[in-house]
């Protein structure tokens, strides 16, 4: 595999997307230099500096990581602001939004105010939607401290809140200036977390690349421990991966980025129906890749043996593969909310469908009937 290197080397993914490209700088250690990477990526000479602001966005979790990205601008005579809000998937709405943007205004910001997300995938994708919509537009960093966040939500500029019936379903694309991942953010995170971004790392081994599926199978008990070199392969190949599908097709119009959406029409149907935060994003992807290769299987478009690799390998990293209560869910629910999902066209469901491990389709003539018995077989209720 390509993407490994030394543990205290830095790495940089690099984004290509013209004048909206960007650098994913993957290190350990690295958040003191935070400041001073923001300033040449917005390239800032130090007469400039006195006059900058920077509003950090996190979680009542992260406060810690917040703080040290704070005192990096601090000490560099950034006016600095923290907008702190409770942790959590239920945060991801626009009350929170709301408050941030009168931070913003009582922080007199302007259209040079930088947005910094520190935190999960809720930090960035709420942070980068203040950032997208106050001033039609402020630039933004991803300081993402979730495995989840760097492997997948910091990158590729999708960013929004939940509507509470569907998930994102208010968002807009707004790319970062750039991307720090701090490996060293992840000591603090607790296992069921760690566990959720696993599920995604997972997703890209299914949708583009056999070999990487190959990798984590081969190395689920460093996975287990958090072995710091096979981490660090494991984000950084995810972040190439998922880097390259947003360069051909950054606003999901051609269809290729939609494979990054697979398990996540089942998903996050399944998310906003338990209640946002009850079941973690991840544990439902991981979830919804299994419903999605028996719809595959129930379509002809794959063999049992396929998902059966995915559960295996999803349960080695103990992931759920059903939900715990299926028969509180009602499949009629399920396709309702599956209807809102933003890849649906005109009524019509369309799916991420595995072929094999390594390759997806974008499916847009599935039988209704195949998703029901999929559901009904997950044992979910009339
Ligand atoms: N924009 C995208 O492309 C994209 C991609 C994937 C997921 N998402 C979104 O991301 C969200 C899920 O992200 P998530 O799993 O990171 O959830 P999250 O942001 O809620 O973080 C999970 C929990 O971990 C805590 N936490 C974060 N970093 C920590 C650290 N270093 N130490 C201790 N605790 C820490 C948080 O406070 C939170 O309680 C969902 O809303 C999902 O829809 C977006
Ligand atoms: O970046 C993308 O594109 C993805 O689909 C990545 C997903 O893992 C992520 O959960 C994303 O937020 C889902 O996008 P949505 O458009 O279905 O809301
Ligand atoms: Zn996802």
């Amino acid at each position: 595999m390509s993407a490994g290197s030394e543990q205290n080397e830095s790495q940089n993914v690099h984004v290509r997307l013209g004048d909206r490209s960007y650098d994913i700088v993957i290190g350990k250690g690295i958040l003191p230099q935070v400041e001073e990477l923001v300033s040449t990526w917005l390239r800032l000479d130090s007469s400039t500096k006195g006059t900058r602001t920077v509003l950090i966005v996190t979680d009542s979790n992260v406060a810690e990581w917040a703080n040290r990205v704070q005192g990096s601008f601090d000490a560099s005579g950034w006016k600095t602001r923290v907008f702190e809000f409770a942790a959590g998937e239920s945060s991801k709405k626009i009350s929170t939004i709301i408050e941030a943007w009168d931070a913003l205004v009582d922080f007199q910001a302007d259209r040079r105010t930088v947005v910094i997300s520190v935190g999960g995938g809720v930090v960035g994708d709420a942070g980068g939607f203040i950032a997208a919509t106050y001033a039609r537009g402020i630039p933004f960093i991803q300081i993402p401290t979730t495995l989840l966040a760097t492997v997948d939500s910091a990158v590729g500029g999708k960013v929004g809140i939940n509507h509470p019936k569907a998930k994102n379903l208010i968002g807009a694309f707004h790319q970062p200036c750039g991307v720090v991942i701090d490996t060293e953010t992840l000591n603090t995170l607790p296992d069921r977390e760690y566990r959720s971004g696993l599920a995604e790392v997972v997703k890209y081994g299914v949708i583009l690349d056999e070999d990487f599926f190959s990798y984590l199978e081969q190395n689920v008990h460093s996975l287990n421990e958090r072995a710091p070199h096979v981490l660090r392969m494991a984000i950084a190949r995810s972040c190439e991966l998922k880097a390259k599908v947003v360069e051909e097709d950054e606003f999901e119009t051609t269809g290729l980025r939609a494979i990054l959406n697979y398990g996540h029409t089942f998903a996050h149907a399944f998310e906003a129906l338990a209640g946002y935060g009850e079941l973690l994003h991840g544990e439902a992807v991981s979830i919804g890749m299994v419903y999605a290769s028996r719809l595959a299987e129930k379509c002809g478009r794959t063999e049992q043996p396929e998902t059966e690799k995915q559960v295996r390998l999803l349960e080695s990293l103990d992931l759920p593969t059903n939900l715990s209560s299926p028969e509180s869910i009602k499949m009629s629910d399920v396709l309702d909310r599956m209807r809102l999902d933003k890849k649906t066209v005109g009524g019509r469901l369309r799916f991420i469908l595995p072929t094999r491990i390594g390759h997806v389709e974008l499916i847009d003539d599935v039988d209704e009937a195949h998703v029901i018995e999929t559901l009904r077989e997950g044992g979910l209720s009339e």
